[in-house]
């Protein structure tokens, strides 16, 4: 039979790291906030990455003059880039917007009184997005040529590359609105894609990817049927200018949902990791190349799937989704097990399997590094560690009831005895501040310059400084602040047996913000206490209750990258236990309160609603298994910091825990309706203060905050807290807010007391 290659014979990916292979875009970022550097060297820094990058994919092997490389590189957001490109200001900065980079950064970061665009993460992603804000009155225009220019800086980098915007259909199902639907604005933003794809031809460009996500998930506020138009139309206003449309989908199973577009564009590509090919002859990126996570592609299978489909339709290779989820380069780390390296590929190494499969198709197969693939597989399924009998035989021998704990009431009783707490308690959500100070600590500690009882003695020090501010402000519930963390959940993965920590693997979480996510690649266990230590620490220097701070399960795995050799909930029920050892030791350590943190839980919510019920319950249980072995007088909390409420009350509800505290401020208590619809009975702690920005909330709109939740949540139920933890916020405003927090709480008990 005969094989067609499609439109970009030797592959290609659907996008690419933009931090920099060193975080030299974080680093120019923050110089220039800083005002360390002016706006002229802020964009050369900024080219040069650009550019560095491009350079670096035509080394690894994908086409210079073909299209098959991505052109974009967004400074802080790529739905950032098309809100800039298209003019769309929102409502409340109308006329205000300044051009250029402090334009970008008003929006994206806010300034005195006018607060940034709303973050929330990208589709099933770690990656926040900023969202576009429209009403009826929002106008899009060709008002900036950023994505022009790109096209143009890689032409004269010797690259004929491919842009890249996100599609209409998926820019307005991701945009909020007041008063309207975002969808509803289709028929003003297509022509702007229109002017967008005239600019770029003129300046010589052949194709342009459209990202349309929207299309596979199943998003509030349009149907697919609306989507879909709004996708083809978009197409159509880019084919219209004389160029050729990608259609991006990626994040899941594009079957039955992109076959009636394509006729409007000329090649789709697809994650065919999560999902399956749609149905048809018209050409495919065929991503057989996992965009989300590390490891090695299994050639042998990639290449059988490719080549079935190349004999019947056009096939080109190319990545599940866009490679910014993964970090820059396996080769940039030094101290990862050689036997776990060579079961990774981060972007660049991914790059090299697309090339590689691309010439595979082609006839040219490179028998090295297939058979690298193939032991890699092989080595993986039957090296120690992956399966531990231990943990094995822990899990399958799991009693009847090791999921529930006492009824809430018994709990509720032995917990009020137990810890005297006056009403509306107030206390913080973990993390204090991480001061510059801290970090060069850690960082001087993992460089030998600062031995370990130093740093320790650093820690300690934090520890009480964060205590004895805890006292002055007269919060009720303590913390120790979190200072030894440099992630919520990297510190967990470097204390458990069956993960790996990387030293470079950054990838972006939103602006210059970044995480190293750490690999979960065997059966997961907890050899000793690794967090007794630090709040056992900072009990001892209060007559306080000291909360006890852990991340749960389901964020471990949401923010790690996976194993994916069996199914997710198995994994987590893992960490769960490896939690529940932690809780125990905690309890006889003799701290009463035990927070576990599932921020993640909405996040890893699979964009197709058929699969929710099954996650939902694997999530829930491994959060209950987490928990279920604490007394009935020890107090488990939870954290939730967004504040899509409604999506998952039930699943929060299952999670059993006796205090929940949840993202509210920026929503203005927007959840408590829904709480006391649901007549959500046990205790909740909607935030009060907007912990995302510098700006120190003041005490009449925290007594407003409190009024509206103390009017819809019995008092008996209440927490006061800010929306999650400080660790980004600076010493200053974090003091002056805390202590109108506790200001407001003290005039909301006195309210209360007297009804
Ligand atoms: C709550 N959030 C988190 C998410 N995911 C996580 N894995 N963790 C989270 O907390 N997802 C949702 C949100 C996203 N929010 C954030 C918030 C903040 C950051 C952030 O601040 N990232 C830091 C890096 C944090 C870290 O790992 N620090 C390390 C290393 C610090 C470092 O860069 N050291 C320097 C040397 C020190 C110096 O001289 O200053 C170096 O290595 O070069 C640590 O503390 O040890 C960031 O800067 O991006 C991310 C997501
Ligand atoms: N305990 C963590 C939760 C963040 S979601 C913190 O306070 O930073
Ligand atoms: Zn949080």
């Amino acid at each position: 039979m005969t094989t067609t290659t499609g439109p970009f014979p030797g592959g290609t990916i659907l996008g690419y790291p933009r931090i920099g292979r060193r975080r030299e875009l974080k680093r120019a970022l923050e110089s220039h906030w800083r005002g360390a550097i002016d706006d002229a060297a802020f964009h050369e820094a900024a080219r040069a990455n650009r550019v560095a990058d491009l350079e670096r994919l035509v080394a690894l092997g994908l086409r210079a003059d073909d299209a098959s490389i991505p052109v974009e590189a967004a400074h802080y957001d790529h739905v950032l880039d098309a809100t800039l490109t298209f003019g769309a200001v929102p409502p409340r900065l109308r006329g205000r917007v300044p051009a250029g980079l402090a334009g970008e950064w008003l929006l994206a970061r806010g300034e005195g009184d006018d607060a940034p665009l709303e973050m929330t993460k990208w589709l099933d992603s770690n990656y926040h997005y900023l969202v576009p804000e429209l009403d009826a009155d929002t106008a899009f225009s060709l008002a900036d040529t950023r994505i022009v220019d790109r096209f143009v800086e890689a032409g004269r980098a010797g690259v004929h590359g491919r842009p890249v915007i996100v599609g209409p259909a998926t820019y307005l199902a991701l945009a909020k609105a007041e008063g309207i639907r975002p969808i509803d604005l289709a028929d003003r933003l297509v022509p702007a894609y229109g002017a967008l794809a005239e600019a770029l031809a003129a300046a010589g460009a052949s194709w342009v990817q459209l990202d349309e996500p929207a299309l596979v998930a199943d998003l509030d506020g349009a149907t697919l049927e609306e989507l879909q138009a709004v996708a083809r139309a978009g197409a159509e206003a880019v084919r219209a200018a004389g160029l050729q449309v990608l259609l991006h989908v990626g994040h899941g199973d594009a079957a039955g949902r992109v076959e009636p577009l394509a006729d409007a564009v000329d090649a789709i590509a697809v994650d065919l990791v999560r999902g399956s090919a749609p149905a048809g002859d018209g050409p495919l990126v065929a991503g057989v190349v996992h965009g989300r996570n590390v490891w090695r592609t299994d050639l042998d299978a990639a290449l059988d799937t490719l080549r079935w489909l190349s004999e019947r339709r056009p096939t080109s290779v190319g990545t599940s989704t866009s490679l910014q989820h993964v970090p820059h380069d396996l080769a940039a780390e030094t101290s990862l097990d050689e036997r776990l390296v060579s079961w990774l590929a981060f972007a660049d190494q991914k790059v090299e399997e697309v090339v590689a499969l691309a010439a595979a198709v082609a006839g040219d197969v490179d028998e090295a590094r297939f058979a690298a693939s193939r032991a890699a597989v092989a080595d993986r399924a039957a090296a120690p560690g992956v399966r531990d009998g231990a943990v094995r035989e822990r899990l399958a021998a799991l009693p009847a009831g090791a999921r529930d704990r006492a009824p809430y009431a018994e709990r509720d009783e032995q917990q009020r005895a137990a810890l005297d707490l006056p009403p509306l308690p107030t206390t913080t959500i973990g993390s204090f501040p991480q001061t510059g100070d801290i970090r060069v600590a850690r960082a001087r500690n993992a460089r030998g310059e600062l031995d370990d009882a130093g740093y320790r003695e650093v820690l300690r020090a934090e520890v009480r400084r964060v205590v004895e501010l805890q006292e002055e402000l007269g919060l009720d519930v303590l913390v120790h602040g979190e200072p030894e963390r440099n992630d919520m959940v990297q510190y967990f993965a470097e204390h458990f047996d069956g993960f790996a920590a990387t030293e470079h693997g950054w990838v972006q979480s939103y602006g210059s913000r970044a995480t190293r996510p750490s690999i979960l690649w065997g059966d997961v266990s907890r050899p000793e206490a690794f967090t007794v230590e630090w709040i056992a620490y900072a009990q001892s220097l209060t007559s306080k209750v000291v909360k006890g701070m852990l991340t749960g399960p389901v964020t471990i795995l949401a923010w790690s990258f996976v194993r994916d050799d069996q199914p997710l909930g198995d994994t987590a029920d893992q960490v769960a236990l490896a939690l529940a050892d932690e809780i125990a030791d905690l309890e006889a350590a003799g701290i009463r309160i035990v927070q576990v943190d599932e921020p993640a839980l909405r996040e890893l919510l699979p964009l197709r609603v058929e699969a929710r019920p099954a996650y939902l319950a694997w999530s829930v249980g491994a959060f209950r298994l987490a928990t279920a072995g604490a007394a009935p007088a020890t107090q488990i909390h939870t954290h939730l910091c967004y504040s899509e409420f409604n999506t998952v009350v039930d699943a929060i509800d299952g999670l059993d825990a006796d205090v929940t505290s949840i993202e509210a401020a920026r929503s203005k208590m927007e959840i408590v309706e829904p709480l006391q619809a649901h007549g959500y009975g046990r205790g909740i702690g909607p935030g009060v203060y907007d912990i995302h920005s510098p700006r120190v909330p003041a005490a009449d709109e925290l007594d407003a905050l409190l009024a509206t939740a103390t009017g819809a949540i019995p008092d008996r139920l209440l927490w006061v807290n800010p929306d999650c933890g400080l660790k980004t916020r600076g010493y200053d405003e974090t003091v002056a807010s805390l202590r109108n927090l506790v200001e407001a709480a003290a005039r909301a008990r006195e309210a209360v007391a007297v009804r």
